[in-house]
């Protein structure tokens, strides 16, 4: 029903009454199964197939309840005040009718004006994102066409959304405060639990932050090598536009330009999955196996049936962003995504089967703990997986190569292709968050928004924008989280998670020697420890999850910092010999000649390591 469950009017008393509290639960559980189900039904009719009767249809179910009247301070039974405390926050339900039919306009026109967006060349076809941009931004080494496809896109997409962002701001807050909550950014955050959450995030971000200067200016050094002096600056920031990616989050395509020994270069293992005929099917058949090949569970007839494995030629808009979905009546689970035939897909396809194992191994619990133990456990899991299908092992057992490549400048060259990918990503996932959370608690102000976003982006990332921007654009929404309203700190804590979990999950399956020569493929105790994990759901608070998994109550970079130990020593060795300054001192953003001086200091950053004139030994 809209707005709410069918209303149920307690006595006062009996809002005392455990008793009653457990009844009201059982009812939940049967009806709220139902309405998840049909929201969720009517979410996936949309976004593959997106029409305005089917937007209208979605936004009729959503509903909040009533369990937040119990009084459960002194109920004894833990689960049930865990369930009951999950049922405080009803989210945007809480919104008068009015404003949350207002909100939901919103979401949805920032959503698909995402979804929709194309880039059009002068006479030519017009390109979607996926997969002519990001083609284009993966493969292209003209900056040129870089910068076309970056710009037409922010415009296409950012420009569009900048106003309905400023509304949307104002009635996410005010959902948050009638949850109770500070801030929309207070109510995102409370899923950890934590009231240090902050504070470790940075800690974790500042421990992190000697592996990320050290490939920043060794990544800057091969970029120079490329394009030149007139497009890199090696004291500064880099261009956003030439890092292989359309944010710049992750940088492995550019792992041609950035090989460490050149003459010894990777397989390519696109060309070998084309070479033998790979098809979307088979890439989901091949992540499935991994999971099974575990002792873990495969996934039902359903999946293969009304899973969207690849974008529909019959002219349907869709929105093509990969995404799992479960629909809570324990048998049907779906994977959205229009699949390439490429190494990049076929790890993707690993991350989101992780998110489908997680459904699988929670689906008999209460609905109210049918979700990860935090957020960051939830991706935590599908790319923990891909840490062992992406190593020479495992490719090569699985016929992707077709030799080991063992030796000490291989080594690092595959060490360099997973930095490429998970290193870059770091300060990528950490800004995204401290963005919304300034703006929600209205630390970024509506009319600095672009200007803001662009002073993390340099800190953080070291970044500059390729040319200047105002306070039309809106870059931030270019990001399909932030044009979704999806949280993001979730996958800056899964970095590090994942890697505590590869070496959790390594020493289980009896793995010896180096942590990224590990494949856990086949091995049925590893399985049997995330198995564990994976059906507690969101049952447990998140440590004692950690803890059965990893005999560790806390987050630590320990692991990453093991398995990239042999990398870090070659990359500081490296930037020693080119006398690299780490950061980037010469923090402006320079346009042909025109130099945009940009308020933020980097220099302040330099404070992290010692100070870069010390160069990388400083580290
Ligand atoms: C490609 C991937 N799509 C997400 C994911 O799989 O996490 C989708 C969209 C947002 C949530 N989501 C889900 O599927 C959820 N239903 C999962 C769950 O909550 O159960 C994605 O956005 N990624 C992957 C790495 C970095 C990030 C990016 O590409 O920036
Ligand atoms: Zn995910």
């Amino acid at each position: 029903l809209p707005g709410q469950l069918t209303p149920i009017s307690f006595s006062a008393d009996q809002l005392y009454n455990e008793t009653v509290a457990k009844a009201f639960l059982e009812f939940y559980e049967r009806t709220a199964q139902v309405v998840w189900n049909q929201f969720m039904a009517a979410a996936w009719n949309y976004v593959t197939n997106i029409t305005k009767k089917n937007q209208e249809e979605m936004h009729t179910l959503y509903f909040g309840t009533r369990a937040r009247m119990f009084k459960i301070a002194n109920f004894q039974d833990s689960d049930v005040k865990r369930m009951l405390s999950k049922l405080l926050n009803v989210d945007k339900a809480a919104l008068p009718k009015e404003e949350l039919r207002e909100y939901n306009e919103i979401l949805a026109y920032m959503e698909t004006t995402y979804s929709m967006a194309q880039v059009c060349l002068n006479e030519g076809p017009c390109l979607p994102l996926e997969p002519d941009l990001e083609e284009v931004m993966a493969t292209s080494r003209d900056q040129k066409e870089l910068l076309w496809a970056w710009q037409g896109w922010r415009d296409a997409v950012g420009r569009q959304l900048r106003m309905t962002f400023e509304r949307y701001v104002q009635l996410s807050n005010k959902a948050a405060n009638l949850n109770g909550y500070q801030d929309m950014g207070a109510l995102w955050r409370s899923k950890y639990e934590s009231d240090t959450l902050q504070e470790d995030l940075e800690q974790l971000f500042q421990e992190l932050q000697p592996l990320y200067l050290n490939l920043h200016a060794y990544v800057r050094r091969s970029l120079y090598r490329f394009y030149g002096p007139e497009l890199i600056d090696l004291r500064g920031p880099i261009p956003a536009h030439v890092l292989g990616n359309m944010w710049a989050q992750s940088w492995v395509n550019i792992l041609d330009l950035a090989l460490p020994f050149p003459e010894k270069p990777p397989e390519d293992i696109t060309k070998i999955m084309q070479g033998q005929h790979w098809k979307p099917e088979k890439m989901f058949q091949e992540a499935e196996k991994f999971f099974t090949s575990m002792g873990l569970l495969s996934t039902p007839p359903e999946f293969w049936k009304n899973s969207m494995m690849e974008r529909p030629t019959d002219g349907r808009e869709v929105e093509c962003h990969a995404s799992a979905w479960d629909f809570y009546n324990g048998k049907d689970f779906r994977i959205k995504k229009c699949t390439e035939v490429t190494i990049e897909d076929l790890l993707s396809i690993f991350h989101q089967m992780g998110h489908i194992q997680y459904f699988l191994q929670y689906k008999n619990l209460s609905v109210i703990f049918r979700a990860g133990a935090n957020p960051a456990f939830e991706e935590a899991v599908g790319s923990v997986v891909t840490l062992s299908a992406s190593s020479h092992k495992h490719l090569l057992n699985r016929g992707l190569l077709s030799q080991q490549h063992q030796d000490k400048e291989e080594e690092v060259n595959f060490l360099m292709s997973v930095a490429l990918e998970k290193i870059a990503f770091i300060p990528f996932a950490y800004l995204m968050d401290l963005f919304r959370w300034k703006v929600f608690d209205g630390t970024i102000e509506k009319d600095v928004y672009n200007q803001e976003w662009w002073n993390l982006r340099l800190k953080y990332q070291g970044l500059c924008p390729p040319i200047p921007r105002t306070e039309e654009d809106f870059d931030p929404g270019a990001k399909f989280h932030i044009s979704a309203s999806l949280p993001y700190i979730r996958y800056f804590l899964s970095l590090v998670l994942q890697f505590q979990f590869h070496e959790a999950l390594c020493k289980a399956s009896g793995h010896m020697g180096p942590l990224h020569r590990c494949d856990i493929y086949n091995s049925k105790e590893a399985g049997k420890l995330l198995e564990d994990v994976l059906k507690l759901g969101s049952s447990k608070p998140w440590p004692e999850v950690l803890e059965k998994m990893t005999g560790e109550t806390k987050v630590s970079t320990k692991a990453l910092m093991t398995y990239f130990k042999p990398l870090l020593n070659w990359l500081v060795t490296e930037n020693v010999r080119q006398g690299e300054i780490l950061g980037w001192p010469d923090f402006s953003c320079s346009f042909e000649g025109q130099i945009l001086a940009v308020d933020v200091a980097g220099p302040e950053l330099c404070h992290v390591t010692g100070s870069p004139a010390a160069g990388p030994q400083a580290v």
